[in-house]
Formats: C-alpha cells, sequence, structure tokens
C-alpha cells in the first residue's frame, strides 16, 4: 500500500492509517457512508454506556437521531447565538481571576498557571450550556478529574481491544465508569425534580427530559446521560488544549503577539472588551489560530472510524471492519469560539500580566478592582453606604475607577477642607456625563457646566436674579401664598377629626411651584392651574428627567457600554429630551410674548441679557437653566422636610418643643412668616440635624479635577471624578458624638464647622439656592407645626429606610395623622 493509506496489523485487528489529504477525500466522499461506524471498543462499552453517545454509537437510526438532536439543541448557530452571555460570562469570570492574582500592588510580572484555568473556563461553559447553571458542588471537581482520567484512558490505544487476553485488566474502566454514571445520574435526576427552564435558553438537559415524555424509549436516562457525557468529555479536553497550544505558541513568538495585538486594538479599540462579534474582522488573529490547530491538532487521529463493508481507496482493497484514520465532520463554531476569543482575550490580557507596571508616586488606597470596569460593579444603591462601608477599609481618602475614570471618595473633614481652600479652583469643575449632554444642553447649565466664563456668567446672573436677598424678598409672596394653600389643603381634609394624610405628593407640589413661579410665574399644580393638560405633561416630563438624572449610569465611565448604550439610557434621554425642549421652549415664548408681565422672573431676567450678550444666553441656555433650577430646587427641599415631619414624629418631644417655640414667638393669631425664621432656633435646630441624617444630596454633585494635584499628600491626577461623601462624615462617630440618634440640640450648642457639616456643598460649586431651600424647608415645618397636631399612623415608629434615587427619597411616603389646632380657623380667617 502506498505511504498516504497503509495497514497495521494490531493485535488481532487491521488498521488502515491515512495520512494524505486525498486519500482522505476519497474517504469522505466515495466511502462516507462506508467508513462512518465506529469500532466497538472496551473504552466505548464501559465509558461510552455501551457505545451510546453520539462519539461512539455505530452508525444507523440511533447514531442519526442523537447526531440531529445535539446539532438543533447544541450545535445550531441559533443556539450557539443563544448561549453568547454564557461564554462571555465565562470568559470575563476567568479575566477577573487573572487580574485578581495579579493585582496586589505588584510591580513584576506574576507567574500565572493557566492549564487549570482554561479546564476551568470550558468546563464551565459546557456545564452551562448543558445544565443551565454554574455547578460549585465538591462533586464537579471530582467528575472532572474522573473525566481527564477517562480521557487519557480513551487517548490511550486501550490494549484490550486488540487483544482480548488483557480485559481482565480494566477494572479502573470500571471504578471510573460508575463514579461517572453516579454524578450523571445526579445531574438528570436534579433536573427532573427541579422542572424545565422556559424559553430559548433551556439546557440541553432540560429539552431531552422533555423529549423523553414523548418518545421514551429512545430517550431513555441512559441516552441523556450519554449526550452529556459526550459533549462535556469532547468539549472540555479538546478546547481546553487547543487554548493552551494558541496562549503558548505567541509567546515564543513575541513578533506574532504583537502583530494580534495590533490587530485587536486597531479593529477593537481599548474603550472595551473584544466580542464573539468582532471575530470575524480579526482575520490574522484566525491565522494564528488555524496556524496553531495545523500544528498541535487537539485530536490528532480524529476517533477511529470503521468500516462497514469492503470496499477500495487508493485502489487497495480494505476489507469489512478495519478502522482507520479520517476526519469527524463536526460542527465547529462553538469550539472555535472558545478556543479564539478566549485565547486571545486572554493575549490581549497578557499585555497586562507580563509587562511590568508603572510605579506611581504616592499611591491611594484602592479596593481591588476588575480589568475594564474597574470598580464600577461597586455602583449599588445607595452608593454612599457601599462608599461609606468601603471608607471604613481603605480609609477617609481613597480610590476608585469606574471604567478609566479614576475616582476620588473623600469622607472626612480635614481632606474636604484642603479640596476646597488650596484646590478650589482645580476641583470646581464637573465631569463630562450623559445628561449633560442631552438633558443639560451640551452641559450649558449652572449644575453642569466645566468651571470657565460661561459657568461664572450664570452663576452671576443666578445669584443676581434668583437668589439674591433682594430678588428672595421679592419673591416673598410666592412663598408665602404657597405654603398658606398648603395649610388650607391640610386643613379642609382635618378640621374635625384626626384623618390619614399623605405628604410627599403635597410637599413636592409646594416646593414645585414655587420654583415654578420664581422662574416662568407659571403655577402647575392646584387651583390657578391655566392649562391643566399641559401641566399634567410637565409634570410627567420633569419626573422622567429626576428618573434618569438619578440612574448612575455605568455608560458615562464605561466608553464600551457608552457605545452599546447600556439599558437604552441615552435613547430614554433623547426622547425624553425633544419632549422636554418642547415644553421648556413654550414657557421663554410664553415670557417672550407677555410684555407686561407684572412678577420679573428668571426667564424675564436671561431674555432681557439675551439682547446684549445673545451667545451667552440663547434660548437653549435659557431652558437648560430652568429645568436645573426645577430639579435641583424641587425634590431637595420637598424630601427634606418629609424627612424633618418623619423625624418630628418619631420624637414626639421634639415637636413637643419645636411647637412650643413657634407658639411663642409667633403666636397664635397669624401664620408663621418669613421674618419669624431668625428666632425660630430650635426649629432651624431641627432642619439642620435633619439635613446632617438625611442630606438631600448624600454624595453632593460630582465634582471633577481640571489638573494634577495632591490631597493629603497623595497624588490625584487630573480628570478624577470627586465624591464628596457628605452622608459618611456627617454619620463619623470621631466626628459627631452620637451621630445616628436625632438630636438637634447639637446645632444649639455645637458651631457649625464649614467642613464637617456639609449637606449644601462647600467652595464654588456649593449650592446657590441654600438661603431659599432653608425658607422653605423651616417655614413649612413652622406653619404645619403651629396649625396641626401629628400623629403617628400606628403605634410603629415611621419607617426610614431610605429610598433609590438622586436626592435620596423615603422608601416608604410619608402618611401621618393630622388634625386642624383650634387657632387654625382663626388664623386661616386672617388670610
Ligand atoms: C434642601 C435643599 C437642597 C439641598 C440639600 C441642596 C444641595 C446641593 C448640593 C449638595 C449641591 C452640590 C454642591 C457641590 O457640588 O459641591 C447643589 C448644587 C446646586 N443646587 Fe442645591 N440643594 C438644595 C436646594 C436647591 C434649590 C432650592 C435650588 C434652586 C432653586 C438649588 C440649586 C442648585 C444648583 C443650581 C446647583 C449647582 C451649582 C453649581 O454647580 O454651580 N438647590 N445643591
Amino acid at each position: 500500500m502506498s505511504s498516504s493509506a497503509s495497514f497495521m496489523a494490531k493485535g488481532t485487528r487491521k488498521v488502515l492509517v491515512v495520512s494524505s489529504p486525498t486519500s482522505v477525500e476519497e474517504c469522505f466522499t466515495k466511502n462516507n457512508i462506508v467508513f462512518a461506524n465506529r469500532p466497538v471498543t472496551l473504552a466505548g462499552k464501559l465509558l461510552n454506556y455501551d457505545n451510546s453517545t453520539v462519539g461512539f454509537s455505530s452508525y444507523g437510526e440511533y447514531w442519526r437521531n442523537l447526531r440531529r438532536l445535539t446539532t438543533q439543541e447544541f450545535f445550531s448557530q441559533s443556539r450557539i447565538a443563544t448561549f453568547t452571555g454564557i461564554r462571555q460570562d465565562e470568559v470575563h469570570v476567568l479575566l477577573k481571576q487573572l487580574f485578581w492574582d495579579y493585582r496586589d500592588e505588584q510591580v513584576a510580572p506574576v507567574k500565572v498557571e493557566l492549564k487549570s484555568k482554561f479546564t476551568e473556563l470550558v468546563f464551565n461553559i459546557a456545564m452551562r450550556m448543558v445544565t443551565g447553571k454554574r455547578y460549585y458542588r465538591k462533586d464537579v471537581g471530582l467528575f472532572r478529574d474522573t473525566l481527564s482520567e477517562v480521557m487519557e484512558l480513551l487517548g490511550n490505544s486501550n490494549l484490550a481491544d486488540y487483544l482480548q487476553v488483557f480485559q481482565w485488566v480494566n477494572r479502573k474502566m470500571v471504578r471510573l465508569k460508575k463514579e461517572m454514571d453516579k454524578f450523571l445520574q445526579f445531574l438528570v435526576d436534579e433536573h427532573r425534580k427541579i422542572g424545565r427552564e422556559k424559553g430559548g435558553k433551556k439546557p440541553l438537559i432540560d429539552v431531552m427530559l422533555l423529549l423523553q415524555k414523548t418518545e421514551p424509549d429512545m430517550f431513555t436516562d441512559k441516552t441523556i446521560k450519554a449526550v452529556i457525557l459526550t459533549i462535556l468529555a469532547a468539549a472540555t479536553e479538546t478546547s481546553t488544549v487547543a487554548i493552551e497550544w494558541a496562549m503558548s505558541l505567541p509567546l515564543n513568538h513575541p513578533e506574532s503577539t504583537r502583530k494580534v495585538s495590533t490587530e485587536i486594538d486597531t479593529l477593537v479599540g481599548q474603550g472595551r472588551l473584544l466580542e464573539e462579534q468582532d471575530l470575524p474582522k480579526l482575520t490574522y488573529l484566525q491565522k494564528v489560530v488555524d496556524e496553531t490547530s495545523r500544528l498541535y491538532p487537539p485530536a490528532p487521529f480524529l476517533l477511529p472510524h470503521e468500516s462497514l463493508q469492503d470496499s477500495t481507496v487508493c485502489g487497495f482493497d480494505v476489507p469489512h471492519v478495519a478502522a482507520h484514520i479520517g476526519a469527524i465532520p463536526m460542527e465547529q463554531n462553538w469550539f472555535y469560539f472558545v478556543f479564539v476569543s478566549s485565547s486571545f482575550l486572554l493575549l490581549l490580557l497578557s499585555k497586562f500580566i507580563l509587562h511590568k507596571k508603572r510605579p506611581y508616586k504616592k499611591l491611594l488606597p484602592s479596593p481591588p478592582s476588575y480589568p475594564i470596569i474597574g470598580h464600577l460593579h461597586l455602583i449599588k444603591h445607595p452608593i454612599h453606604q457601599v462608599l461609606q462601608q468601603l471608607s471604613y477599609k481603605y480609609g477617609p481618602i481613597f480610590t476608585l475607577r469606574f471604567g478609566s475614570r479614576p475616582v476620588l471618595v473623600i469622607s472626612s473633614p480635614t481632606a474636604v477642607e484642603e479640596c476646597f481652600t488650596k484646590n478650589d479652583i482645580i476641583f470646581a469643575n464637573r465631569p463630562r456625563l450623559l445628561i449633560g449632554k442631552h438633558i443639560n444642553y451640551n452641559n450649558t447649565t449652572l449644575g453642569s457646566a466645566p468651571y470657565g466664563p460661561l459657568w461664572r456668567n450664570l452663576r452671576r446672573v443666578s445669584a443676581l436674579e434668583l437668589f439674591s436677598t433682594t430678588k428672595l424678598n421679592t419673591y416673598l409672596s410666592i412663598r408665602q401664598e404657597e405654603i398658606r394653600s398648603l395649610v388650607k389643603n391640610l386643613f379642609r381634609d382635618s378640621q374635625q377629626n384626626f384623618t390619614k394624610v399623605e405628604m410627599k405628593s403635597r410637599l413636592s407640589e409646594l416646593s414645585f411651584n414655587i420654583i415654578m413661579r420664581m422662574v416662568a410665574g407659571k403655577r402647575y399644580f392646584g387651583v390657578g392651574v391655566e392649562d391643566n393638560e399641559e401641566a399634567r405633561v410637565f409634570r410627567e416630563v420633569i419626573r422622567e428627567v429626576f428618573e434618569l438624572s438619578g440612574a448612575s449610569n455605568p455608560g458615562d465611565f464605561l466608553s464600551l457600554l457608552h457605545w452599546i448604550d447600556f439599558q437604552g439610557v441615552e435613547k430614554r434621554m433623547i426622547r425624553l429630551q425633544e419632549k422636554s425642549d418642547r415644553l421648556l421652549q413654550g414657557l421663554v415664548d410664553d415670557r417672550r410674548n407677555d410684555k407686561e408681565g407684572k412678577t420679573k422672573t428668571m426667564i424675564d431676567a436671561m431674555l432681557a441679557l439675551q439682547v446684549t450678550e445673545p451667545e451667552n444666553y440663547s434660548d437653549d441656555i435659557i431652558k437648560g437653566n430652568i429645568s436645573t433650577m426645577l430639579r435641583a430646587g424641587t425634590d431637595t427641599s420637598a424630601a427634606t422636610i418629609e424627612w424633618g415631619m418623619s423625624l418630628l414624629l418619631n420624637h414626639p418631644k421634639v415637636l413637643e418643643k419645636a411647637r412650643a417655640e413657634v407658639d411663642n414667638y409667633v403666636g397664635q393669631e397669624r401664620l408663621a412668616d418669613e421674618p419669624d425664621i431668625p428666632k425660630l432656633h430650635y426649629l432651624q435646630s431641627i432642619v439642620n440635624e435633619t439635613l446632617r441624617l438625611f442630606p438631600a444630596a448624600p454624595l453632593l454633585v460630582p465634582h471633577e479635577s481640571s489638573d494634577n494635584s495632591t490631597v493629603e499628600g497623595f497624588d490625584v491626577p487630573r480628570g478624577t471624578l470627586v465624591l464628596f461623601n457628605a452622608w459618611a462624615m456627617h454619620r463619623d462617630p470621631t466626628v459627631w458624638d452620637d451621630p445616628s440618634a436625632f438630636k438637634p440640640e447639637r446645632f444649639e450648642v455645637e458651631e457649625k464647622e464649614a467642613y464637617k457639616f456639609i449637606p449644601f456643598g462647600v467652595g464654588r460649586r456649593q449650592c446657590p439656592g441654600a438661603g431659599l431651600a432653608n425658607r422653605v424647608v423651616v417655614l413649612a415645618l413652622a406653619a404645619m407645626i403651629q396649625c396641626f397636631e401629628w400623629e403617628r399612623v400606628s403605634e410603629e415608629l415611621v419607617d426610614m429606610s431610605e429610598g433609590v434615587g438622586l436626592t435620596m427619597p423615603k422608601a416608604l411616603p410619608l402618611e401621618a395623622l393630622c388634625r386642624a389646632r383650634e387657632q387654625t380657623v382663626s388664623i386661616l380667617s386672617e388670610l
């Protein structure tokens, strides 16, 4: 016979060895069916459920059925696509593990043992596709070891297959068979017990259990176990070996590693992780993979075939039942992906592992992070509490990384002081976030504008036209009217008896109406609303904008998520902005056309400036700033009043004392008014204590450093996001005595030191609306205490859990029992 196809005798069996493309071609064209059989081997009998796995069963009806099932349910394009998430997940897990191993402030490269990690990767992927979950059980580890032994046995030519006398030595196989079967039966039983997952992601085992109901003869437990075994065994060993070779070759050929890296950097970029969809573009990478499998094919002899009948190859006779070596036409996609993507994600990562890290001058403490995402996984609500926990471990000043963005977290008064004295200008910048682009008119609002001439202009104008004492006094009647309206509404509902009232919506209406009237001269809640539909839509839009501003958007920090529009936030913002813009433009046009308007609003002031400085006060800038005032001013004040009332309900003695103060200074004939505020010391302390415990902006508003600087001797690079954890500082036991207790008295004796009590921020960007907020909050509380008795709706304390949202709302809206006091009738008749 020719050298490309030759016979060998192996014990009692004849073996045909095929090693040339032309003879292989002949085997799989003309002789395809004849050679499609598998020899019956001992390993097939003992370790492959009596040759009933798809890899070992004889060519025939049974094999065709299994082949169809595995193709449809496991290897088809659509099934492969369904499981993309699993593959990506597992690759991420591996990357994270490597990163963790490597992290610990190492400056030198770290040696990593990769083979076991690859085995775990591939096994977990296969396991999740088959069973739908990751198994952490000890049995799984044992099963994997068993599987390795099985593969070893399958790989070694087993003498017993060829020399009958050796059959008795195969006790090892019998033991392995038992161990394997125990585990596989456990999987089947477990799934049978739990029931099936619904939808397209149904794992293979559940699909087969379903088929067992309709075709019990074909899909016996034995068949099901055989299929699972095939997939786990075939996938694990082959892919693991393939990845290992694919990693080894480029390490020995740095030039090819560099080329792969450059290709990935060019075609994928450095801002996101490589994905499955990128693979077709990465042609050099594919060549490396092909070359690796050419040199080191994971199954160098394929699997043995067996001829079903007499045939010829290259003109030579091949008798019936001769084992030969040929190619198995296996679907390659899944294998291909795991192989290619994993190994080259690792290659990408090897850039981190193998190259030296540049040492920093003085490193800030930082928790362990993940590659690419950094510490983004920590963004969980309430984030100020997560950061507080971290500060216990890493100190009052530490760093994080949100994607590629460094973040400095500060929770100590001394560090805050340094930021707002030495570094005040450097830290006066704001980060450019998605919300700034879409909702804040390209960062041209007071709250979002970068530190610079535009921001200074806006700050000056708002200080003059809205927040100065003179301006605040001209708007006094607005606040008085709105507070009266709140009192009247409560009175209407609770004249006779204690009545349950829902406070949250009433307080939102109060602060929304006040700001809206100051800014645009319109009322959108309650009586006097001109256009109910417009008011409804406006309220709805503002609510949605609030919600979106509150959503910590990881896309802001991770360009890769930004690119794929994580959670559709950006699309939602764009849609919302179109709606909101129409409404805001309506407000601006109304003021433009209302030449005789009596009260001058903030829009009027800006429209007047538009004449002389059109570029500084375009319609867009005006609209962005109206929206900012509504957002920054409404929920903050409303939430503070709500928390304040809740605290008073839980502390009746404090409530009593506050009422005595109001009765004493205001009397019982007229409603409390703004000029009374300086006399109401105790009430002011209550508001401060409320803001200490429940600051409406617990992390202030994010700042950004515009230059390299240092804080407490640590380097802070330019572009660092700076978060001041006011919430944590206000509860720091080294700063406050008994910090979690509600004790307004502390503010009567203690000086409010600028850097330890920061509910309104400090420095250049501190809240310009603090004075206005204080007036509204103190007066609303004074009026409510003066006119009504308050009780809790039940014996239980008011729930003080924090909810999710930008302004730290209460998790449960406040409800209280309220009854008008005797003097309220006469107070109201005065109004
Ligand atoms: C209890 C009520 C309020 C609280 C707790 C509060 C808190 C804050 C905080 C912490 C900041 C960020 C400071 C910083 O970045 O360092 C801020 C900024 C701001 N607040 Fe307030 N605020 C309240 C009410 C108001 C009101 C009523 C208005 C206006 C109607 C307002 C308008 C603004 C604006 C425009 C900014 C951005 C300032 C800038 O970036 O230059 N706030 N507020």
